[in-house]
């Protein structure tokens, strides 16, 4: 598991960890850290020109002290000041002690830069760049230099993830302690590059992380096997209540993610049902309503179900059992429906859904995506899962004490491809067949998605997918998982 925290419990187990260290100890180690980095980057750094841009907090003391490691060892590193009068004093003068200088014009510097540090602001920068740092940060990008962000790029919400106006754009972030939740999480992560992590040796063991990320291994430790006892009803039977008249391929792409989730059996109710055997012969249809149609573990509801989702919705959540609810299945949604339930729901829209049942923009979410998913699930009383290049999911919650803040987790594994019709709707049954094996809402969610990243980058292979090729690459993804998991707990490819 990948943990972030937040600035304040950052800032906490930093000061616990400075008052047992020599002054000034813990900036040596992110320094040092730093500078390993863009020594690697450089590949050669005697000979290389380094251009700090340089804030007037700590942040800007790291890249200074890094400079000085790398004029150090020969390379010509030049510092573009912020505020000359409030530059970290150590780390300045440790730069011209190590032969570094002041830069008198930034333009020129940047142009012939090779490598950019950017130490504007990190967790202590605020709203957005203010005026003076913003044609640094637009330079940089334009430079051709790598850019290597201090702790998180400039201008970047380390809390939320918000990028408000311009910010640096990374090539690689060189981040200390632990992650920050605007590392993983977009608009903010898309501007981080490569996230490297460099260890300060914080003690955040006994603290709640506000942000993780699934590995292989955690997924490997929750996806379901079936033992020799295993019945259908043991793997977990999926009811789907999906597709209409207008769309009932989306009848046809929920049941083969549900299938190929590892559903023991799915039961398909709606009026898809012919589309559903031709492609599927093993599927049992029925013509509902939902609550006839026999026994399942766990309802699926929504995807291109069209405007009459209202009756089986009501019919589905008023069962004993989890409920997905998804799509056209969303609209109808009042919290009230889901709030009394006992047995688990999980909601699963993509930004426009998810502003609708906020009464915001779509652009609204989409700038403050961990903001809200968080408000959903306070708001419906349920698990929900935000789709969108970062796939966000968040615990059911909602006021008191019995919902102290728990992590959102988001979902490494994404990628463009996934954009695709019907791409959604594979993954509510996949979700679906999770929460019929028994697996929580929050494990439900995050496993599906993991998997179904997972599956797009490999049926895509760098080329466009359709929705049924994700599904189809299910099985892979879940080998290739399983596989690694068990021998090599490790990272997922990409970015993250
Ligand atoms: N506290 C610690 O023990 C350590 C801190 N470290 C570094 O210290 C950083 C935090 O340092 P600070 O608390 O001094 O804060 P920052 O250096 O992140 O930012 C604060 C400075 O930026 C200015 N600023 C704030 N918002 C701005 C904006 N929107 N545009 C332009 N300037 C803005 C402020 O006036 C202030 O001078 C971390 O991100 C990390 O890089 C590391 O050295 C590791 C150890
Ligand atoms: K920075």
């Amino acid at each position: 598991m990948r943990a972030a925290y937040g600035v304040e419990t950052v800032r906490t187990a930093e000061r616990e960890l400075m008052a047992r260290l020599p002054e000034g100890a813990l900036m040596q180690r992110a320094a040092a850290g730093l500078a390993a980095v863009c020594a690697g980057l450089l590949g050669r750094v005697y000979g290389s020109r380094v251009v700090l841009l340089v804030g007037s907090g700590d942040n800007g003391g790291d890249a200074l002290y890094a400079g000085a490691r790398l004029a150090r060892r020969g390379a010509g590193v030049a510092a573009v000041l912020l505020d000359a009068g409030r530059a970290h004093r150590g780390g300045l003068a440790a730069l011209r002690a190590a032969g570094g200088s002041v830069a008198g014009d930034a333009t020129a510097a940047l142009a012939r830069a090779d490598l950019v540090v950017d130490g504007i602001t990190g967790i202590g920068g605020r709203g957005g760049l203010r005026d003076a740092a913003v044609p640094l940060a637009r330079a940089a990008r334009e430079s051709g230099a790598v850019v290597v962000a201090v702790d998180l790029p400039s201008g970047t919400e380390a809390d939320s993830g918000e990028v408000r106006g311009e910010c640096v754009r990374a090539d690689v972030t060189v981040t200390f302690g632990t992650y920050k939740p605007g590392l993983l999480v977009d608009p903010a992560r898309e501007y981080a590059g490569a996230v490297r992590l460099i260890e300060l040796g914080l003690d955040l063991g006994a603290v709640e992380a506000d942000v993780e990320a699934l590995q292989h291994a955690d997924v490997a430790a929750l996806l379901p096997a079936p033992g020799a006892g295993s019945d259908k009803y043991r793997r977990g039977v999926v009811g789907v209540v999906a597709g209409s008249k207008r769309y009932p391929g989306a009848a046809v792409l929920a049941v083969a993610g549900a299938l190929r989730g590892g559903a023991g059996a799915v039961r398909y109710v709606g009026h898809g049902a012919d589309a559903v055997i031709a492609r599927f012969p093993e599927a049992l249809v029925h013509a509902g309503p939902p609550s006839e149609a026999g026994r399942v573990q766990a309802w699926v509801i929504g995807p291109g179900l069209g405007e009459d989702a209202g009756g089986a919705l009501g019919d589905v959540l008023a069962s004993d059992v989890p409920v997905l609810v998804d799509a056209d299945g969303l609209r109808p949604l009042e919290p009230e429906m889901v709030r009394g339930r006992d047995a688990p729901t999980l909601l699963t829209p993509h930004a426009g859904e998810a502003a609708a049942l906020l009464g915001v923009s779509r652009e609204e979410v989409e700038a403050g995506r961990l903001v809200a998913v968080r408000e959903l699930a306070a708001l419906y009383g349920a698990t929900v899962l935000l789709k969108g290049s970062t796939t966000l999911v968040a615990p059911a919650g909602g006021t008191g004490a019995g919902f102290a803040a728990r992590p959102v987790r988001v979902n490494p594994t994404g990628t463009p491809w996934l954009a695709t019709a019907g791409s959604g709707d594979v993954l509510s049954g996949l979700a679906g067949a999770l929460l019929a094996a028994g697996l929580g809402a929050m494990d439900a969610g995050s496993a599906a998605a993991y998997l179904h990243g997972l599956a797009g980058r490999l049926a895509a292979g760098g080329a466009p997918v359709g929705a049924m090729d994700v599904a189809d690459a299910l099985p892979g993804a879940w080998r290739g998982v399983v596989g690694r998991g068990r021998t090599a707990p490790g990272t997922p490819s990409g970015t993250v």
